[in-house]
């Protein structure tokens, strides 16, 4: 191992559309966030040594009782990568001493003893390495920001790096598209443990910043986003994404005849909701460079987007995915005409609405300042920005316009 330190990043994202019909193979819409995880990961002898401040999990393991109990028990796919099966799997949550208390919060550990072994194993068949690892985030956990994907993603790329399956991207030059599918690939993996059945969008985004356009694992860059301003409120419920997802494809199962067209429905929400971003970046690119003014095709745009949030709030909601929170949220923006749904997994986490350029300002105060008497915290964001990320050190985050949480150490 080359590497001693090493700090990685990615950004959280919000799915505009098409969440939870998308793991059923409908087409889904994301965008990334300027909300990020961090992780950073040290070389240090005999012992994997984690520390995860933001749900206050930290653990500690030998690594050479860790390489004597998995060397065995991985199998390796067509691919060469490593892997546990659902019985090894099982082994390590044992070993974790978590198998009594497999909270989603709890598979976070799983999920990096998950990577680090097969990343490490996949490799070379050389001893597992000792390592302190700390993850911090900006996101809220939970919330429906991607917050396991931007783990997940941060925690590829890490270890990776310190295995010296991917280099370190030389001087401002990206990785290669080979090495992001690498990192996608493994980051899927972190999220398999944590969700159980991820249609992979999270990861995805994640790993390629910007926005995309998400059908059954094949994944197109939205180059024609035009620039929106997001709202976005947090119930502050907390809930997990793996129960969620259970959940819908439980109603699936007992209601085929009532969701099937519900995920019909919701895959033209999405594609009509596309149609309407290219056409809106079309009228930006016009307005700018021929100085036309559109702007009553412009105000028809934004109309089809509220109708198709609409839309899609009162699907979700047939999904068994809503929550009295997240309704009250919608009614509550709604008396200033403003049109919200959930993003995410839903049951509670964030809800966002796409705020009119010519919204006004006092009035959007006004609805924050609403919101936060409900107990609902809020704030304008705007979408876009860098995918998973390489830090040579941690000025560099600074450099790159991020900011650090909290709670990383000077
Ligand atoms: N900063 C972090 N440190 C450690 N684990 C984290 C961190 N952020 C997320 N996780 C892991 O991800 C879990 C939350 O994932 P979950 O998928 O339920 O919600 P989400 O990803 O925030 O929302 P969604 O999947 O709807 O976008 C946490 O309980 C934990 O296991
Ligand atoms: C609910 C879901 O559709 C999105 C979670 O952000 C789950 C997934 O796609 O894996
Ligand atoms: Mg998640």
């Amino acid at each position: 191992m080359d590497l001693k330190t090493v700090l990685t990043s990615s950004p959280g994202k919000i799915i505009l559309h098409g969440e939870h019909a998308v793991v059923h193979g409908t087409t889904a819409l994301a965008s990334s966030l300027n909300l990020r995880s961090y992780l950073q990961l040290i070389s240090s002898p005999d012992e994997i040594t984690l520390n995860f401040p933001d749900l206050d999990l930290q653990g500690s393991w030998d690594t050479k009782t860790t390489d004597e109990t998995f060397s065995a028990l991985v199998k390796y796919g067509d691919d060469g990568d490593a892997f546990l099966d659902d019985v090894a799997l099982e082994t390590l949550k044992d070993f974790a001493g978590l198998s009594d208390d497999i909270t989603t919060k709890n598979l976070a550990v799983i999920a990096f003893l998950y990577l680090y072994i097969c990343i490490f194993k996949s490799k070379s068949s050389s001893e597992l390495p000792g390592l302190k690892a700390l993850a911090t985030s900006n996101l809220p956990t939970g919330a429906g920001l991607g917050s396991s994907a931007a783990f997940s993603s941060s925690l590829a790329a890490g270890l990776l790096l310190v295995s010296g399956t991917i280099p370190v991207p030389s001087d401002g030059t990206d990785w290669t598209k080979g090495h992001y599918q690498v990192i996608n690939r493994w980051a899927y993996q972190g999220e398999r443990v944590i969700h159980g059945n991820p249609s992979g969008i999270d990861n995805a985004i994640s790993v390629s910043g910007g926005a995309l356009r998400y059908k059954a694992k094949v994944f197109e860059p939205l180059d024609e986003m035009p620039s929106l301003k997001i709202l976005l409120v947090n119930t502050k419920v907390a809930r997990s994404t793996k129960v969620l997802v259970a959940g819908v494809k439980d109603r699936l199962e007992k209601y085929p005849g009532v969701i099937r067209p519900v995920f019909d429905s919701i895959e033209e929400i999405s594609q009509r909701c596309q149609s309407a971003l290219t056409s809106l970046r079309n009228i930006e690119e016009k307005v700018t460079s021929e100085s036309r003014d559109n702007s009553s095709n412009r105000c028809e745009l934004y109309q089809t987007m509220e109708e198709l949030i609409d839309m899609n709030q009162s699907f979700l909601k047939i999904l068994g995915v809503s929550h009295r929170t997240i309704e009250h949220i919608c009614s509550v923006t709604a008396e200033f005409d403003i049109h919200s749904k959930l993003t995410g997994a839903g049951g509670g986490g964030c809800v966002f609405a796409v705020i009119r350029p010519d919204f006004s300002e006092e009035t959007l105060k006004k609805v924050m300042a609403k919101l936060k008497d409900f107990g609902y915290d809020s704030w304008i964001t705007s979408i876009g920005g860098v995918g998973v990320s390489y830090h040579p050190d941690v000025e560099d985050v600074k450099i790159q316009g991020f900011s650090l949480p909290n709670n990383f150490p000077a």
